[in-house]
């Protein structure tokens, strides 16, 4: 049986995916061998009622990681960058499975997403690629949703506006972000509690609670999120972007096995990453502008055929209100992308806004898909 090696298992993604791979029975094909970069010789689960061989063992031993025909890493782009070229130097031709940022612009790499890119996947098979890269949850989102527009070439340009959740910066930020909810509470419990006291007091002690300097901000860099935004995810990079909107231009042309972005045939995509307070689903609003002026009957459809989890809520207020939300999304696979209409500067510019799990397809799903596509290869 294929020996699965199992890196970063416990983190939040790392348990998105055991959960995934659990439901969908993946443990039923591999021998899985647990690895711990804090917990070498503790007990191994046991996901999918399948007991490991071996206890945990070191995600650092190089010598562990060769006995493995496929590694699959949540661990990190620290542990990437530290491991895996040690890995490929000690003569290891095992296929890669990762989570992380750190390989994804490489030549070797193919960032994986195989209900848009199955062509690009499978050509890198043909060519002996070893390297299967998970994309940022944005982008993959992002072509989960209007990978339809992209596979009949209608797209010229896109702008992105995003609405992250908490969980893209992380666990300890997730909680950060319920605790400032709560201090935000009960800074106002009393007056809440009184129908009688005003609005604007109420606005005022929230306001000096959220500024104040015992207010929960570390994770966030020293600012609010909670009744609050922050408009900027990552680090600086050129062109005034940052690292987030960077990546939804490169990353995109090279999914859709696009020229490089910004050079000759690749495809303009770009716009602003904010983090808002939504727990575990991206959101983005989005500005498309199509080759053609397409009715947006077709559009819609074009949408919804493109893979069985896109799912197009009729431009309504009602509909919209109840099923194109992170909570309505949260925890599911499907990509609901809805406010579909021909905005006002032209029968070419369409708009359209998508929510989706970041956990899921934005992050574990795309490897558990490929660690099946190589198990049936
Ligand atoms: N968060 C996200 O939205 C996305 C993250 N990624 C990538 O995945 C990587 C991992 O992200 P994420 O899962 O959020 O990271 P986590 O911090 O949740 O987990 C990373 C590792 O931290 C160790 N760890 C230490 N303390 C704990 C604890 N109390 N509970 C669980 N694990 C603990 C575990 O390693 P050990 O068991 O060896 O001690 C674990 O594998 C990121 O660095 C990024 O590269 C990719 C897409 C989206
Ligand atoms: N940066 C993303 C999360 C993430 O981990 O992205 P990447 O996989 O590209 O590092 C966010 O904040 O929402």
């Amino acid at each position: 049986m294929t020996k699965v090696g199992l890196v970063g298992w416990r983190g939040m993604v790392g348990s998105v995916l055991m959960q995934r791979m659990v439901e969908e029975g993946d443990f039923d094909h591999i021998e899985p061998i647990y690895f711990s970069t804090s917990n070498a010789g503790g007990e191994a689960p046991s996901f999918g009622g399948k007991q490991a061989a071996a206890p945990l063992q070191d995600a650092s031993n190089v010598e562990a990681l060769k006995a493995c025909d496929i590694v699959i890493t949540c661990q990190g782009g620290d542990y990437t960058k530290a491991v895996y070229p040690q890995l490929r130097a000690a003569g290891w031709n095992g296929h890669w499975i990762d989570a992380a940022s750190a390989l994804r612009m490489a030549d070797e790499s193919v960032i994986v997403l195989d209900p848009v890119n199955m062509d690009v996947i499978k050509k890198a098979l043909a060519n002996g690629g070893r390297d299967w890269i998970g994309g940022n949850c944005t982008v993959s989102l992002m072509l989960m949703g209007l990978g339809g527009l992209f596979r009949h070439d209608l797209v010229e340009w896109v702008s992105a506006m995003t609405y992250q959740a908490a969980s893209g910066a992380g666990a300890q930020n997730m909680r950060e972000l319920l605790s400032q909810m709560g201090a935000l509470h009960d800074a106002v419990k009393a007056e809440l509690a009184d129908p009688a006291s005003a609005i604007l007091d109420i606005d005022r002690k929230v306001s000096e609670t959220m500024r104040s300097a015992d207010f929960p901000v570390k994770n966030f860099r020293g600012t609010a999120l909670a009744g609050s935004l922050i408009p900027w995810i990552d680090v600086p990079v050129e062109h005034g972007q940052s690292k987030e909107e960077w990546k939804g231009g490169s990353e995109c042309n090279k999914i859709l096995g696009r020229a490089a972005f910004r050079s000759e045939g690749s495809i303009p995509i770009d716009g602003l990453c904010v983090r808002i307070g939504a727990m575990r689903c991206h959101s983005q609003g989005l500005t498309i502008k199509l080759r053609k002026d397409v009715p947006l009957d077709e559009v819609s459809d074009i949408i919804a055929s493109a893979n069985e989890w896109v799912r197009v809520v009729p431009n309504e207020r009602e509909v919209t209100e109840r099923e194109l939300t992170p909570a309505a999304v949260t925890g599911k696979l499907t990509i609901p992308v809805g406010r579909l209409h021909k905005l006002a500067m032209g029968p070419e510019y369409l708009g359209a806004f998508t929510v989706g799990d970041q956990l899921l397809w934005g992050a574990a799903e795309p490897l558990r898909r490929m660690l099946r596509i190589l198990l049936d290869a």
